[in-house]
């Protein structure tokens, strides 16, 4: 598909820098826990730990980059690598997303990679963003979010991306696009997200007000398709990718592009433009200061 190559292709080109990865140790393949054979042993990164099953065909895919998951440009690269991986060993159908940090399934942008950043940087980080969520959106393999968290903004804009969202039911695991309380606006791609998600006039709301969502109303508004008690979160999503493994995948596979391929476009169409535009809005003084306030905030809630 002309689409897919074209990500692929600026997966790679904004993938070239490997200098980007500190630390990280890419590729290294180790035995499960109890495992055995091939389709127990593990691979991926030191911030997405890939757990896959060749017999089934699915791979659980885990973010680990403690405390809260927050998507650093490391996570971001990483996830995009992992998953370009899986896409292309045709022993993989499905992957189940979710958190290996205990009570956050993912709280969204890394606010240290935009706050008192250069706009290079700035530029660097939502490129990796913008890649980020065209490869989940537009990615040929069925994904279920397992979400065992709170799950705010990009998180939430990552649990969309996938096809279908399982979350654990608990009051602190609120999920939805917050960006209004930190005085930023979500750029139209999580917009469009979102309104194909749970429709115009939930999103208009959502969206202004801010809402994260508690578990029976993320359930009630559309945003996640299941919410079952913490423990069931694992094996209700892979009940739930056995119901969609079901189908063929060449049916599956097309149909979800018919769906999602118009939004897609719109990003892949403007991308440059999507950059500029959040560059210079965060790096704003007034947006500055108030990402600045809004991290302080949350350091000082601590205890
Ligand atoms: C055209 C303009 C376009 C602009 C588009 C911008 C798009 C934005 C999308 C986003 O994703 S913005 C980020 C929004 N995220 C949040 O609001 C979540 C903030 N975090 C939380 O609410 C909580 O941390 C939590 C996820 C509910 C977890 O709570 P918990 O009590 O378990 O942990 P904390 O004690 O709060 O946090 C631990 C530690 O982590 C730091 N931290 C939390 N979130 C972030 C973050 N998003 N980025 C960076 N750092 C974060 C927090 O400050 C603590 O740090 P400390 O040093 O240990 O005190």
């Amino acid at each position: 598909m002309a689409l897919a190559s074209g990500v692929r292709f600026a997966a790679r080109a904004l993938l070239r820098p490997w200098a980007l990865l500190r630390g990280t140790t890419l590729g290294r393949t180790e035995p499960a826990a109890g495992g055995g054979g091939d389709g127990a042993r593990r691979f991926g990164s030191q911030r997405v730990l890939v757990e896959p099953d060749a017999a089934s065909g699915v791979a659980v895919m885990k973010l680990r980059n403690p405390p809260v998951n927050a998507l650093s440009l490391e996570l971001l690269t990483e996830l995009v690598i992992s998953l370009e991986k899986l896409e292309n060993d045709k022993t993989f159908r499905g992957v189940i997303l979710t958190s290996d940090c205990p009570r956050v399934f993912c709280a969204g942008l890394d606010l240290t990679e935009i706050c008192g950043r250069n706009p290079a940087h700035c530029a660097e980080y939502w490129k990796a963003m913008q890649e980020l969520w065209l490869r989940t959106y537009l990615s040929s393999l069925v994904l279920v979010a397992a979400i065992n968290g709170a799950c705010p903004a990009g998180g939430c804009i990552i649990a969309l991306s996938c096809d279908c969202r399982v979350l654990a039911d608990n009051p602190k695991y609120r999920i939805g696009l917050n960006e209004t309380l930190l005085g930023i606006i979500a750029p139209f791609w999580l917009k469009d997200t979102y309104v194909n998600t749970i429709g115009h006039r939930a999103s208009e709301q959502a969206l202004q007000l801010g809402s994260l969502f508690p578990p029976a109303e993320a359930l009630q508004v559309g945003l996640v398709d299941q919410v079952v008690p913490e423990d069931q979160v694992q094996s209700t999503a892979l009940s739930e990718m056995a119901r969609w493994l079901a189908v063929p995948d060449h049916a599956r596979q097309l149909t979800k592009n018919m769906m999602r391929k118009a939004t897609a476009d719109r990003l892949l169409r403007q991308r440059d433009a999507d950059t500029q535009n959040f560059v210079s809005f965060v790096c704003r003084d007034s947006i500055q200061k108030s990402l600045q306030a809004y991290l302080e905030k949350l350091r000082q809630r601590k205890g």
